[in-house]
């Protein structure tokens, strides 16, 4: 059986002696697609941030595609990516130019060809010349989307990837990572705020509360157990304390 696509055990960073992190522990089964929810400050990019190798952890463990993410990330990086409407890219670069650098970081093979096939994908064409500063906040966000296709990664990391997105382009962009997904298998975590999202995407849920994973399970078992109708009012019922899971179901 193969490696799981994220392994992490009791995962620990903190702060200025305050814990972002806080002795958290999960899997992510390859092929599959999990949320990871929580409030503003439960720690969620703090995790990714350490997922990516970006920021160390005080103590626990990371695989990432089997590897350990603390020794051998360079092993790893090539074959994952995240996009986040909250990284810009350099304003004065076009698009165009901003992925042929990012291309070139990833060492893309046939770069031309690649970006040419996300911008007819992602309907970028016409504003590849465009400098990246001068986009809309849609558009941004189709630019981070192909920015972390590049390199057609095994794990994707997305933050909010519908985030400024009309619900018609929205709901088209998470058709797009689904058919990818299928057509190659890769793993996704998703952090979002849009619950019908989560509902629709993930096989896996991970609620975060003050650094810690307070609940985990299926959006279908996380409604039986809170006995709500959607996903938005587990969240709410998680965040603000207001109602325990049911256990008896
Ligand atoms: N570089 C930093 N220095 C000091 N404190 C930090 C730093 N990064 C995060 N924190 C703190 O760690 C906690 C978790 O923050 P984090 O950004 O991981 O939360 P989040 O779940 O991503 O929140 P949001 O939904 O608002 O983005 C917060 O209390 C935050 O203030």
């Amino acid at each position: 059986m193969s490696a799981p696509a994220l392994h992490v055990e009791n995962l620990c960073k903190a702060f200025a002696g305050q814990m972002a992190v806080d002795d958290i522990s999960f899997t992510v089964a390859t092929g599959s697609t999990t949320a990871l929810l929580g409030g503003n400050g439960a720690g969620k990019t703090t995790t990714i941030s350490m997922l990516l190798g970006l920021l160390l952890p005080d103590s626990g463990s990371i695989h990432v595609l089997g590897e350990d993410m603390v020794r051998h990330r360079y092993r790893v990086l090539p074959r994952v990516n995240f996009s986040s409407p909250y990284v810009e890219l350099p304003h004065r670069l076009s698009v165009a130019e901003n992925l042929t650098v990012y291309g070139h970081l990833y060492g893309i093979p046939d770069l031309r060809h690649r970006i040419a096939q996300l911008a007819e994908e992602l309907d970028l064409t016409d504003i590849l010349k465009r400098p990246s500063g001068k986009l809309s906040a849609g558009q941004k966000t189709r630019v981070a989307l192909a920015k972390s296709m590049l390199n057609q990664p095994e794990l994707l990391f997305l933050d909010e990837p519908t985030a400024s997105l009309d619900p018609d382009t929205a709901d088209w962009v998470r058709g797009y990572f689904r058919a990818y997904q299928q057509r190659t298998g890769a793993t996704i975590l998703l952090a979002s705020h849009n619950m019908a999202e989560v509902e629709r995407l993930c096989d896996q849920v991970l609620m975060m509360k003050q650094g810690r994973i307070v609940d985990t399970g299926s959006p279908a078992d996380l409604l039986l157990r809170y006995d709500r109708d959607d996903m938005e009012q587990v969240f709410l019922d998680i965040a603000r304390d207001r109602r325990q899971p049911n256990e008896d179901r």
